[in-house]
C-alpha cells in the first residue's frame, strides 16, 4: 500500500495514498471528511468544557446574570457600570462585542455574581449567520436572571424588543427567565420625557444614573431565582456553627452577645444549606 508521511501538529501521522482504486476525487472526499470529522470533534471537546466550566461555576455557586439585548444598547457600558471593569471596552459602532465574556460583580449585600455580556442582537441577520449567534446565546439559557438592556433614545426601540423577544423565544428560555426577566431603559440621558412603564427601570449607564435601584432589583430576583435567603441566626460562639456559616453561606454581619456566649448572625443561605445548617445544628 502507498503511505505518505503527513506532519501535524503532534509528530508523523501516515495518510492512506490513492493507489486501492480511489479516484483523485475520492482522495479529497475522504480527506475533507476526516477534516469534518476533527472539526465535529474540536466541537464537541469545546461543548463538554463548556459543559464542564458551567457545573464548576454551579458548585461555586455564583448566580449569572446575562447581559443582553439589541446591539450599540448600551449592555457593555452597563456592566463596566455595574462591575468597575476596566478591561471592557463599549465603543459606539454595531457589533462591538464579539465574544461572550464574563465579569464579576458585587450586589448590594456583598454576594458575588457573573455578569455575562453577550453580542448584540440584529434585526435581518444574514440567514448563514443566525446560527452562530444563536450558539453564543447557548449559554443565556442557564443563567439565573437575565437583563435585556435597551437603547431607549433609538428611533427603532420598539422593533428592537420585538426582534429580541422573539429570538429569546426561539432559543426556548425557560419561561421562569422569561418571566423574571428585568427591562432595562438605557440611554434616559439623551431623552428629554420618558415614561418608563411600572416594570422597567430607567438608567443612563454612562453617567451613572439608577444603578442602585437596578442593582436593587437585580438582588431580589437572583436570590429568589437561586432560592437563596437572608436570614439572622442565634449561634453558640462554643460550637463550629459560625465557622460553619462562614464556609458554606455568605456572612454579612455577626453581633456578639457576650453575656450568653452567643452571636446573632446575619448570613445569606441558599434553602439547601439552611436545611443542612438546621439538620446539623439544630436538634
Ligand atoms: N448617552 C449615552 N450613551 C451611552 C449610554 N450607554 C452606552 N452609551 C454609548 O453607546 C455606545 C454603545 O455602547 P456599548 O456599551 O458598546 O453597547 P453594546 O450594547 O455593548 O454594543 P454591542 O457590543 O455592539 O452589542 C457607546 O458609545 C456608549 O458610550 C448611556 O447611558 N447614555
Ligand atoms: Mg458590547
Amino acid at each position: 500500500m502507498d503511505r505518505t508521511v503527513a506532519r501535524s501538529g503532534k509528530g508523523l501521522r501516515w495518510i492512506r495514498g490513492p493507489t486501492e482504486g480511489e479516484t483523485f476525487i475520492e482522495v479529497q472526499q475522504r480527506l475533507l471528511k476526516e477534516r469534518e470529522m476533527r472539526i465535529k470533534k474540536a466541537l464537541d471537546k469545546l461543548r463538554s468544557k463548556r459543559k464542564l466550566l458551567r457545573t464548576q461555576r454551579r458548585r461555586r455557586e455564583f448566580p449569572i446574570i446575562s447581559v443582553m439585548g439589541y446591539t450599540n444598547s448600551g449592555k457593555t457600558t452597563l456592566i463596566q457600570a455595574l462591575t468597575g471593569d476596566t478591561n471592557l471596552h463599549p465603543r459606539n459602532q454595531l457589533f462591538a462585542t464579539l465574544d461572550v465574556t464574563a465579569h464579576g460583580g458585587l450586589l448590594p449585600c456583598r454576594m458575588p455574581v457573573i455578569y455575562v455580556d453577550t453580542i448584540g442582537f440584529l434585526s435581518q441577520l444574514p440567514h448563514n449567520l443566525i446560527e452562530s449567534f444563536s450558539a453564543t446565546l447557548e449559554d443565556v439559557i442557564h443563567s439565573d436572571l437575565l437583563i435585556h438592556v435597551r437603547d431607549i433614545s433609538h428611533p427603532e426601540a420598539d422593533n428592537q424588543k420585538k426582534s429580541v423577544l422573539s429570538v429569546l423565544q426561539n432559543l426556548k428560555v425557560p419561561q421562569k427567565l422569561l418571566e423574571t426577566m428585568i427591562e432595562v431603559h438605557n440611554k434616559i440621558d439623551l431623552v428629554e420625557i420618558h415614561d418608563p412603564g411600572d416594570t422597567a427601570i430607567p438608567v443612563s449607564a454612562l453617567f451613572g444614573v439608577g444603578l442602585d435601584e437596578l442593582k436593587q432589583r437585580v438582588q431580589s430576583i437572583v436570590m429568589t431565582n437561586t432560592e437563596r435567603l437572608i436570614v439572622t441566626i442565634r449561634v453558640n460562639l462554643e460550637s463550629p456553627q459560625l465557622s460553619w456559616l462562614y464556609k458554606e453561606a455568605s456572612v454579612q454581619e455577626v453581633k456578639v452577645l457576650p453575656e450568653d456566649g452567643s452571636a446573632d448572625v446575619l448570613v445569606m443561605i441558599t434553602s439547601a444549606m439552611y436545611g443542612k445548617y438546621k439538620k446539623l445544628f439544630c436538634k
